[in-house]
């Protein structure tokens, strides 16, 4: 379990690159099972969870060739499918959550694909039946063996395609229908997709490679199948979810701070829902320039003068992963605001560790907690913390650079899941946190 140090107290100026996103990455991953021709991707991050996938794939029988920073070239010409059923693959298979979606793709182009019971954050009840019934529609067989937690479809004739009304908007499980039915044989039509930028994405990337999707950013996605795909190049976008982290880093620690080439336009909510708590974004370009919050920031009320609320909702609505940064935040500011995370069930318990340091927050039950800002005039304290989760854990450690003094947070693997590199490009804007393995 690896540790870091973290010096609070300074003040960080200057400019972060976002890393490609996370989520999007494992998306397009996966879609080069796709095609037997060559797949290049780039602004991949190397982060733990894609790097698990990566070597995933390379199991898979996948030629990899990495031909520069965060740029690969992926070819799926001769799988050995027999990994499918191995127990190195039950091992590795769990370690993240974004390895459900080789299930698509496998299932589409070769009539199977098995997967164990995947990783991901301890945050709730995490469920996969969105996933497995839309290949039931796709005319798949299902099984699922209990007590070894290995889930399984299979369509040796092919799979044909059909309409369905998922009955949540999952993302990875939109992701994986729209791979399979890609190649399904006539038009699949999905009714409550989930939209995110990571999922356009992955849709205009299979339009790239020859399929036919159309509804591309709404919540009703058509899939006229066709019979192969070929290769294409395709570049991931910046991780939002790391600018909204550096959002709140900026305001926190009241540092100058430019969010370099952000793509604005696939920020949906998140910029408007930081400027509710009173930070200050400006637009320069594709840059996002945060000043220094010398003065401090106020938390908005409604029109009507209540309390700001500020809660999670499939796309475009504001993504539950922001909710801890946005928490963290409030903290510090002038005012009150609760936030609502309505997705997962046990996200918010880290509030404890906040309450340590001295924060008022109210956990009011397990989705809700109401945060009194200090407004400054008290500082946090610094103190030792295990990191729970990844969006958790940066939101522990943003709150260590704004507090006074030392603080040591374990178990930074959950960081190093998601962010790339993150000790050292912190120290760049002028951070004291110092990793110890
Ligand atoms: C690898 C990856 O891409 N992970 C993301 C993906 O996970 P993932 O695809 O696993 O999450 P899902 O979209 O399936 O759902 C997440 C949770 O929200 C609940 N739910 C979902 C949709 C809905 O309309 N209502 C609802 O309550 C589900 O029951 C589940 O508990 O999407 C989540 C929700 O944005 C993000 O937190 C994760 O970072
Ligand atoms: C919940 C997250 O990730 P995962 O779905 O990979 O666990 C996240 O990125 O905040």
């Amino acid at each position: 379990m690896s540790t870091f140090q973290i010096e609070g107290g300074h003040k960080l100026k200057g400019e972060i690159t976002p890393q490609g996103a996370k989520n999007e990455a494992l998306q397009i991953l996966c879609a080069v099972l796709l095609t037997p021709d060559k797949v290049t991707i780039s602004n991949i991050p190397d982060i733990r969870d894609v790097n698990k996938l990566i070597e995933i794939l390379g199991n898979l029988g996948v030629k990899i060739q990495k031909l520069g920073k965060g740029k690969f070239s992926f070819i799926s010409d001769e799988l050995n499918l027999d990994y499918l059923e191995s127990e190195q693959f039950k091992k590795e298979g769990s370690g993240l959550r974004g390895s459900i979606m080789i299930v698509g793709p496998l299932l589409g182009r070769f009539g199977k694909g098995y997967i164990p019971r995947p990783g991901g954050d301890k945050i709730g009840r995490r469920r996969l039946d969105t996933h497995f019934e839309g290949f039931i529609k796709l005319g798949a067989k299902f099984r699922y063996n209990r007590e070894e937690r290995f889930y399984g479809v299979e369509a040796p004739k092919g799979l044909k395609g059909s309409y369905m009304l998922l009955d949540e908007a999952s993302v990875t499980g939109t992701a994986n229908i729209v791979m399979a039915a890609s190649l399904a044989e006539g038009t699949t039509t999905i009714y409550n997709a989930a939209c995110e930028p990571y999922l356009q994405q992955l849709c205009k990337m299979l339009n790239a490679m020859g399929a036919k999707i159309s509804g591309i950013g709404s919540n009703m996605l058509t899939i006229e199948g066709v019979t192969t795909l070929n290769g294409c190049e395709h570049r991931v976008l910046p991780d939002m979810i790391e600018i909204g982290s550096w959002i709140g880093l900026a305001a926190m620690t009241r540092s100058e701070i430019t969010i370099k080439n952000v793509s604005w336009e696939n920020l949906g909510q998140i910029p408007d829902t930081f400027r509710k708590l009173g930070i200050t974004l400006n637009k320069v370009n594709d840059d996002i320039h945060i000043p220094a919050h010398t003065e401090g920031y106020q938390i908005e009320s409604f029109i009507d003068g209540s309390f700001m609320t500020i809660s999670d909702a499939p796309w475009p609505g504001f993504t539950p992963d922001l909710l801890s940064i946005v928490l963290v935040v409030a903290t510090q500011a002038k005012g009150e605001v609760m936030v609502h995370q309505k997705m997962f069930e046990s996200r918010l318990f880290f509030v404890d560790k906040l309450i340590d340091m001295g924060a008022k927050i109210i956990l009011c039950d397990p989705h809700r907690a109401t945060i009194i800002g200090h407004n400054f005039e008290s500082i946090l304290k610094a103190t030792t913390m295990v990191s729970p989760d990844i969006r958790a854990g940066i939101s522990l450690l943003i709150a260590a650079l704004g507090a006074k003094g030392t603080s040591v947070i374990h178990n930074i693997e959950q960081i190093d899941r998601g962010y790339e590199n993150i000790d050292e490009r912190l120290r760049a804007i002028g951070a004291k946190i110092i990793r110890t393995e």
